[in-house]
């Protein structure tokens, strides 16, 4: 990896950057985007914060999620919920980004999920559907946007795919959801689905609780992935049950799982960008399942903090952080002003 950087580099400069391989790189670091920030003509247009244009990387399909599947190759899911964090997620190689509407809590700072509204969702879909170039993007049904009937479910998925930019939707429930499930996959949008822990119902739940945990709990939330399944969903999520029911449910199903606290035996696994990178503060909860493979938090408030100990000291902005002006312009520039 160290050596495909350094070639790389070399390469940039000896073709004065005209086109550098980005993403030929296994994981492209935002240190390698930054060093590129005096040579805008390599970034698209439509992105200041500089998407790459080539080459072009193939868009994973719904085909493709299906044919991991059968190889029993797990598949990667990452929340993202801005540009930057489905920039990453994209680089990374997910199979698929999802716009979780937990990011009424990880990014607007809201008490639980039940306060996004359809247009928050929206906003968000569409900055990360601009910077995932490959992997596939499921946007998140907000609460209060798809339960009252399969007609409102419906026209909120057609806008989520049309304003959200998004490839697939997903949905919480189980049985009392399937009906739904069927009407929007049959007008040709593709659904996940949610069982288990379904956050949006916390209140009915009594709080974010492990589901399945009694042999009855565990049989709902087998029939729920059932009725799911036979509505049609390409694939559900599976949050919050023990690792030998999940693995159970996942053998009696034709359909990936997703999991997330359900153990090893799903199909693939889904995390919360911001808890599995650490970028939360010290101290603050996270659920039992969360690996944490980052200190995100620890790296941002350090660079803040030299930030501001060098504006503090006057260290920052140093000379190769200015702009030059020819000395005969400046000199003549001195006389003006002293004319003035
Ligand atoms: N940052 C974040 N990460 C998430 O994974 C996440 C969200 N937000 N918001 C929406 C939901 C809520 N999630 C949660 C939140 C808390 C627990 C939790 O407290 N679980 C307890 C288990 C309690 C029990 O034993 O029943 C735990 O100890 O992990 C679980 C899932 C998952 N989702
Ligand atoms: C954790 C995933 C499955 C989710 O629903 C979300 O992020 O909102
Ligand atoms: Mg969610």
């Amino acid at each position: 990896m160290a050596q495909l950087l350094s070639r790389s580099r070399a390469s940039m400069l000896c073709r004065g950057m005209q086109s550098i391989p980005v993403f030929a790189l296994a994981r492209p670091s935002l240190s390698l985007c930054y060093q590129q920030r005096s040579q805008p003509k390599r970034w698209s247009s439509h992105s200041p914060l500089g998407l790459t244009t080539d080459p072009p990387r193939k868009k994973v399909t719904l085909g493709n999620l299906q044919s991991l599947y059968k190889k029993g190759e797990p598949i990667t899911v990452m929340t993202a919920h801005d540009f930057p964090s489905a920039h990453v997620a994209d680089a990374a190689g997910m199979d698929v980004v999802l716009v979780g509407d937990s990011l009424a809590m990880v990014a607007l700072g809201m008490a639980d999920t039940s306060e996004v509204t359809v247009d928050d969702m929206l906003l968000h879909c569409r900055s990360v559907a601009r910077a995932t170039r490959a992997a596939f993007t499921v946007g998140d049904l907000p609460m209060g946007s798809y339960e009252i009937s399969p007609e409102q479910a419906l026209e909120t998925a057609i806008r989520f795919i049309k304003h959200g930019r998004v490839q697939s939707i997903k949905l919480e429930g189980g049985k009392e959801m399937a009906p739904t499930i069927a009407k929007i996959t049959q007008a040709g949008i593709p659904v996940l689905a949610h069982v288990g822990l379904t956050p949006q119902r916390q209140n009915s739940l009594g709080g974010f609780r492990v589901q399945g945990k009694t042999s009855k709990s565990a049989m709902r939330v087998l029939e729920d992935a059932l009725a799911v399944q036979e509505a049609g969903c390409f694939g559900m999520v599976l949050e919050a049950v023990p690792a030998e029911i999940a693995s159970i449910i996942t053998q009696k199903l034709s359909v990936p799982t997703i999991g997330i606290g359900a153990g090893n035996g799903c199909s693939g696994q889904v995390l919360v960008q911001v808890d599995m990178s650490g970028y939360f503060p010290p101290g603050r909860f996270i659920p039992k399942f969360v690996k944490q493979y980052g200190n995100v938090w620890a790296e941002s408030l350090r660079a803040i903090e030299s930030y501001r100990d060098e504006v503090k000291s006057r260290q920052y902005p140093a000379r190769e952080h200015t702009y030059p002006i020819p000395r005969e312009e400046l000199e003549a520039f001195a006389k003006d002003v002293e004319r003035l």
